[in-house]
């Protein structure tokens, strides 16, 4: 006969922190997770002291227990919803130049290197790898225009071990000669792409962790017929879809002019059926009232691109005014616009562009931990599955030691859990990061320092 405690894979007893809703952080001391051999969590015991802790282990063995001492927390794991793995080439550089001039100067050469595959391997195992490190443990990925590429990304996500949605992207007008496709080698590409992650999927012997995600890069670069026909492609397989909106003016502008039917730039997307409640729209600068009511009234999500909206200038997403509407809103790294794949800095960055746009409305810690966790899983459609410790989730986590060896954190007599926590998040990075998990296991990050 099957007993619990034969399904139990691991526990952790300690310090366990995590987002119960937007205003709340519930910070559970001597806590017991259990976690079951499908890498969900099976139980959470709180308060257990050590005299009870035999008694509370239900007859789990001892080398199934990770004890948590000192500084030490989980967390769940960080969720990206908004990155271009091709872009980690010049991350850091080239912030001088506003969006569409930023793009044919830096993005559109950088990413045409994709066509070669093995150019593509090198670069992606490290895109992956420094985000995983940074915590993320879910990512929602563009690639390029390049199928081979495009599988690399794949590969290299499952040989890490990250949960993700990976989009191959599309882009058919407005775009430089040595990247750009044609409307039928677009889509046919797009679902050789689905295909062969099914495919792949279909061979592994766990729920599998990769999506594929339907990614006109945005309207500028794609034509109405080729909008429309992604936007069947994601009705006929039930995909997600990703795209950018209203991050810059100019952009903006370009794109009114080249669609003059839609009332505006998001009923663009709408009116090509990439507008629904499995959609993840970058940035959202620039919204008319208007604009955010169809977002809310259609069910997608918005990805919150601080540090990139800074960094191109293109202004101060409203996020109070979006999370008023309870419009899904979660956190985006946007590498390279964003200069770090580190969601800690997205966070960071967001209450410093919140308290910018208005001291009296400004983000605070709560929210912006949700954003990170939560408002992530939520926007990913992922809300049952990833973004904080309930049972019957998968465990998605972060280790994290405030006072690791190297760590940028100094913890004093005088903190508390609290204290501690906040000073990770606005002071701490990935030396922080002792052990990555997701769906239960720890990841094996290729380049890494060796943790304890
Ligand atoms: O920040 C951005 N990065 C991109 O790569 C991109 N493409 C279209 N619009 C974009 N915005």
């Amino acid at each position: 006969m099957q007993t619990f405690a034969s399904t139990i894979s691991k526990v952790f007893y300690g310090t366990l922190i995590h987002s119960v809703s937007i205003k709340e952080i519930e910070y559970i001391l001597q806590g017991l997770l259990f976690i079951d051999n499908k890498g969900k969590i099976a139980k959470i015991v709180k308060n257990v002291s050590q005299d009870q802790l035999d008694a509370a282990l239900e007859g789990v063995s001892s080398d199934k227990l990770v004890r948590l001492t000192g500084d030490q927390f989980v967390i769940p794991g960080f969720v990206d919803t908004h990155i271009h793995a091709p872009q980690y080439a010049f991350c850091g550089n080239g912030h001088d130049l506003p969006l569409l001039e930023w793009l044919d100067t830096y993005t559109f050469p950088a990413e045409s290197r994709f066509a070669d595959k093995d150019y593509a391997r090198r670069l992606y195992n490290k895109s992956v790898a420094r985000s995983l490190r940074n915590g993320t443990t879910s990512a929602c990925w563009y690639a390029t225009i390049h199928l081979e590429a495009c599988k690399e990304l794949v590969q290299v996500i499952q040989d890490q071990g990250q949960r993700a949605y990976v989009g191959k992207v599309n882009m058919n007008q407005n775009s430089p000669d040595f990247l750009i496709e044609t409307t039928e080698s677009s889509v046919r590409d797009t679902r050789a792409f689905i295909e062969y992650v099914n495919d792949v999927n279909s061979k592994i012997d766990h729920k599998p962790l990769v999506t594929p995600i339907i990614t006109p890069r945005f309207a500028i670069s794609c034509t109405s017929d080729l909008l429309s026909q992604l936007g069947k492609l994601a009705e006929e397989y039930q995909l997600p879809i990703q795209s950018h909106l209203c991050e810059n003016m100019n952009e903006i502008g370009f794109t009114m002019s080249l669609f003059p039917e839609s009332v505006n730039y998001t009923a663009v997307y709408a009116d090509h059926g990439l507008l629904n409640d499995r959609t993840v729209m970058a940035h959202c600068v620039h919204m008319k009232d208007e604009e955010l009511d169809l977002v809310k009234e259609k069910g997608a999500g918005i990805s919150h691109c601080a540090n990139s909206n800074f960094n191109l200038k293109s202004g101060i997403a409203n996020v109070r005014k979006m999370l008023n509407k309870e419009i899904k809103v979660g956190l985006g790294t946007d590498v390279a616009g964003g200069y770090t794949p580190s969601i800690l800095e997205a966070l960071r960055a967001s209450r410093t562009a919140s308290v910018a746009l208005d001291m009296e409305t400004s983000l605070v810690v709560a929210e912006l931990f949700y954003l990170a966790t939560v408002g992530g899983a939520r926007v990913m459609g992922l809300e049952d599955t990833i973004g904080n410790f309930e049972v019957g989730k998968e465990f998605d986590a972060i280790l994290v030691n405030a006072s690791s060896d190297n760590s940028p954190v100094d913890i004093h007599d005088h903190d508390t859990v609290e204290t501690s926590f906040e000073k990770y998040l606005f002071v701490g990075d990935d030396r922080n990061h002792e052990k990555i998990f997701v769906q239960g296991k720890e990841v094996r990050i290729p380049g890494a320092a060796s943790r304890k």
